[in-house]
């Protein structure tokens, strides 16, 4: 799978460790950065994770902050996007299963690179279950194009 990946500086370590796990599960890893700690703004990064993703470059994006709340936020306002802040294997199975994730946000600071490999094992190998949940996603694609559901 083609794979965009990013990090701000708190995620800088656990990209490096998710992109070599990656990789050697036979991914094509795109690393978008950051390449260094120094203090950078995650929004700009999120949005091009999400751009890569939604314009077809990578088939999934994942993003790394320090508690990845608010890099989901940021990708979450990329049209078509549907991030996923997923810090156990329970939340990265449902995210896919239920919610079709196209980009997995993980916290460097809350999880450690062992549990963000096996999130992210999780998150790339569960199905999506469709039926009642495509509706729900199709409410969510609603909602992004400022129809009212109520
Ligand atoms: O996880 C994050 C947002 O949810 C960011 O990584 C975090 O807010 C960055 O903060 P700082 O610049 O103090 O390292």
């Amino acid at each position: 799978m083609r794979i965009a990946i990013g990090a701000d500086h708190n995620g800088i370590s656990m990209k490096a460790h998710l992109t070599r796990w990656l990789t050697a599960e036979g991914h094509e890893v795109d690393d978008r950065g950051a390449h260094d700690t120094e203090v950078v703004d995650y929004p700009p990064l999120c949005a091009d994770i999400g751009r890569q993703v939604v314009e077809g470059r990578a088939e999934r994006g994942i993003v790394i902050g320090g508690t990845g709340g608010g890099e989901a936020i940021a990708c979450n306002k990329i049209r078509g996007i549907r991030a996923g802040l997923c810090h156990s294997v329970f939340l990265a199975e449902i995210s896919s299963a239920h919610n079709k994730t196209n980009v997995l946000v993980l916290g460097a600071k809350v999880i450690s690179p062992a549990e963000a490999v096996e999130i992210a094992s999780t998150w790339l190998t569960t199905p999506f279950k469709g039926e009642r949940h495509q509706q729900r996603l199709d409410q969510i694609a609603a909602l992004e194009r400022g129809e009212s559901l109520a």
